[in-house]
């Protein structure tokens, strides 16, 4: 029987009993069903009794921990005794029936190297050979045989691959400890982009896109499910190319088996309450239930596909507020009805069940914002007469923007290999480059420094953070990649955090390590600087008339005198497609909120907390629910969205905001104590090199008259 045809007597026999079975190798396909004798090896110290095999003890099954996904019985295949096991979503994929040490050479796997004219004259991308191949030299693919073929991706891999162009091999070594009931999986591509499936761990986001994918046609027409295994320096013009063309047949992404069917449609909503093992690094489907808040925000897994709804013909469906009512959004929606409804909400008596998914986001009013006047060009926007409509904006910089980014002394741990012996200079340049790879936090090194010490030439190369590896992991990766570099001992070495700025700074850091050049950006001061049309400068200005009135309500209703605003650029102030790190915001999406800490007596109900939850929430609700992202994450909170706050936000909101992707932040008065920019506390942390999300601060410099600024004027000791 095919190893896909497993009929369901099959799947319903006991799991226990078959994983125990292949641990102890010993027992007859009859015992196992479907499962393949392995007459090699077993795992020391893994002797399970006669008892417990008959059995099947729910101890051993815990142990064993991927037995929830052993619907199927699992495969010991290799001297290592793996096992094959299908996983509802990435397919097959091979898991450790115990724990494995890092640096252990799981396989080097023969090739079948396919040159570059036979796989594009084959049309071999469209087969499912195309979804096996590595990437090979000159354009060639690799279709791996053994286990090559059957390791899935993740984006935090447990398993390397050392391709062998001169052998026609793929190793694979681990270079983490695998733990009992792990799945070894490689890293694809660092780009995630790059996939041409649905990621399993993203499925959960994207059930809606993936169970559209249903009613296509059952030979997989529509679909497409192409492989390019690749690291950085094998990435040529020609597969970027075939990447893109990839992603443009890309609609819907669907997993193959390993024949190349099209299996059926993963994370259907009734799949949804099946069990993951914990120790399978798969996020847990949140299961749906009515009576929960929490998951009422992740959103409804029972809700029946319904074709995306464009923005323009939603909007005439969903509630229009008032111009006066500043704050329509009701949040009631998803707090359980014996809660109070939060004060700000204008919607107390909606009841849960009412809400959900049925609901449509109900958004605050456009800006107020002329934009046939401002973007026309005849006779042209002057701005004569309209002055008091557009301001100017000074760009508030942090440190990674500015040649003072931090300690210039400032350093870190790091692994290096010593060595004297020329010879070890290729192979230990190449090892170096192989496990720093993917490391962004080192890429700001040279690789090699070459020191004259005691009349001898020192040579020390980069090898990776030292918090990442102990000495025996390292040296087993080490010997691994090549014997001849089993004899050298990792040493800790202090480097520079970050790359020269200035050529002082290059002076005082490489004289602890060599480091690249990376001189500052020339950023513009101001908005004169930086070119700004009035049309755009017209616009925030409305943003800032905005908060400015969202906060005077505010304070009426006895709340700080805060307010915030959150939208996306019109288009028309878009860069063209494709713009290099443009994100299309996702059209329509709105939030005005403010400060609620005096009402809900709750020290974290800050403005933009308030605006990133609610926006959050939307996201979940029609319309958005039902857009597809364009690009990967543009679906994600403040993605893409200008936010507009009339105080400088504090470290945690600023924290808040580069946790949401925020696009820009505009705002009107700095804070002396506690801001989170470069103004109050002078952290910066719009723009450091140590955090993993940068964005644009500008703050208002128009007139702001002084009974205004004395009613949204408030203790510099509170933080906001
Ligand atoms: C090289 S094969 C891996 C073995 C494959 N699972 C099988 O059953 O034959 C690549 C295919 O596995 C699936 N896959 C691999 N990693 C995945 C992941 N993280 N999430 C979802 N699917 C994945 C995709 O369908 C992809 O086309």
């Amino acid at each position: 029987m095919d190893d896909n045809q497993h009929d369901n007597a099959d799947i319903s026999k006991s799991t226990t009993t078959m994983i125990v079975a292949s641990l102890e190798n010993q027992v007859d396909e009859s015992k196992s069903g479907n499962m393949l004798r392995n007459p090699s090896t077993t795992f020391k110290g893994n002797k399970i009794k006669d008892s417990e095999i008959l059995n099947g003890s729910d101890e051993i099954e815990q142990k064993a921990g991927f037995s929830e996904l052993a619907t199927e019985q699992p495969h010991p295949i290799n001297p290592l005794n793996l096992h094959l096991i299908s996983h509802p979503e990435r397919g097959r994929g091979v898991f450790a029936p115990e724990s494995i040490l890092p640096g252990t050479v799981i396989e080097e796997s023969p090739v079948l190297v396919i040159i570059k004219k036979e796989w594009e004259d084959g049309n071999m991308n469209d087969t499912i050979l195309g979804s096996y191949g590595f990437c090979w030299k000159d354009g060639g693919m690799g279709i791996g045989l053994g286990l090559a073929s059957l390791f899935n991706h993740s984006s935090t891999p447990n398993v390397n691959f050392i391709r062998s162009y001169s052998t026609s091999t793929i190793k694979f070594v681990t270079f983490k400890k695998i733990e009992k009931g792990e799945e070894l999986c490689i890293c694809y591509s660092a780009d995630e982009s790059k996939l041409w499936f649905v990621k399993s761990e993203d499925i959960q986001n994207q059930s809606v896109m993936v169970t559209s994918s249903e009613s296509e046609d059952e030979d997989g027409n529509g679909f497409f499910s192409k492989i390019d295994l690749e690291t950085e320096d094998l990435i040529d013009e020609n597969s970027l190319e075939l990447q893109k063309q990839r992603k443009k047949r890309l609609q819907s992404s669907q997993s193959r088996d390993f024949n190349g069917k099209i299996k059926p449609n993963s994370m259907k909503s009734s799949d949804t309450s099946r069990i993951y093992p914990n120790d399978i690094q798969s996020p847990q489907p949140i299961k749906f239930s009515a009576s929960s808040s929490v998951n009422a925000l992740a959103g409804p897994s029972g809700t029946s596909l319904s074709t995306p709804i464009s923005i323009s013909e939603s909007s005439t469906r969903q509630s229009t507020p008032s111009s006066t009512a500043i704050y329509p959004e009701a949040s009631s929606s998803i707090i359980p009805a014996s809660l109070p409804a939060p004060l700000h909400s204008n919607n107390s008596s909606k009841s849960l069940a009412s809400s959900l998914s049925e609901e449509y986001a109900e958004l605050v009013d456009e800006l107020d914002w002329d934009e046939e006047y401002w973007t026309s060009t005849n006779p042209g926007p002057t701005g004569k007469g309209r002055e008091n409509d557009y301001a100017e904006f000074l760009r508030i910089k942090g440190p990674a923007e500015e040649d003072d980014d931090g300690d210039v002394h400032a350093t870190m741990d790091i692994w290096t290999l010593e060595f004297t012996d020329p010879k070890l200079t290729r192979t230990a340049l190449d090892f170096s480059k192989h496990i720093t790879a993917e490391d962004e936090r080192l890429r700001h090194l040279k690789r090699v420094r070459r020191r004259k010490e005691n009349n001898q030439e020192i040579c020390r190369v980069v090898l990776g953070m030292a918090a990442d590896y102990d000495v025996p992991s390292l040296r087993s990766v080490m010997t691994a990649f090549s014997t001849t570099l089993s004899d050298l001992i990792p040493i800790l070495h202090k480097v520079p955090i970050s790359s020269a700025r200035t050529t002082e700074q290059i002076k005082i850091k490489s004289h602890i390590w060599p480091v690249t050049f990376s001189p500052i950006p020339i950023i513009p001061n101001n908005s004169i600087e930086a070119g700004w049309s009035i049309g755009y400068k017209a616009w925030l200005t409305s943003g800032v008339k905005r908060i400015i009135d969202i906060a005077l309500e505010a304070k009426s209703k006895g709340e700080l005198p805060i307010g915030v605003y959150c939208t996306h650029e019109p288009s028309i102030f878009w860069p063209k497609k494709g713009a290099e790190g443009f994100i299309e915001p996702t059209e329509g999406l709105r939030a005005s909120s403010y400060d609620t800490t005096i009402s809900e007596k709750h020290p974290l109900r800050h403005s933009i907390l308030n605006c990133v939850k609610k926006i959050a929430k939307y996201r979940q609700q029609k319309p958005f629910i039902d857009i597809q992202p364009l690009k990967n994450g543009s679906d994600y909170l403040l993605n893409g969205l200008t936010l507009f706050i009339t105080h400088e936000p504090c470290i945690m909101c600023s924290m808040a905001l580069l946790h949401s992707r925020v696009k820009q932040v505009i705002y009107i008065f700095e804070r002396k104590k506690g801001g989170g920019f470069r103004t109050g506390s002078g952290l910066g942390i719009n723009s450091r090199n140590d955090l993993n999300h940068k964005f644009q601060v500008w703050k208002f410099d128009g007139y702001i008259s002084e009974d205004t600024r004395r009613q949204l004027d408030f203790d510099e000791n509170i933080q906001v």
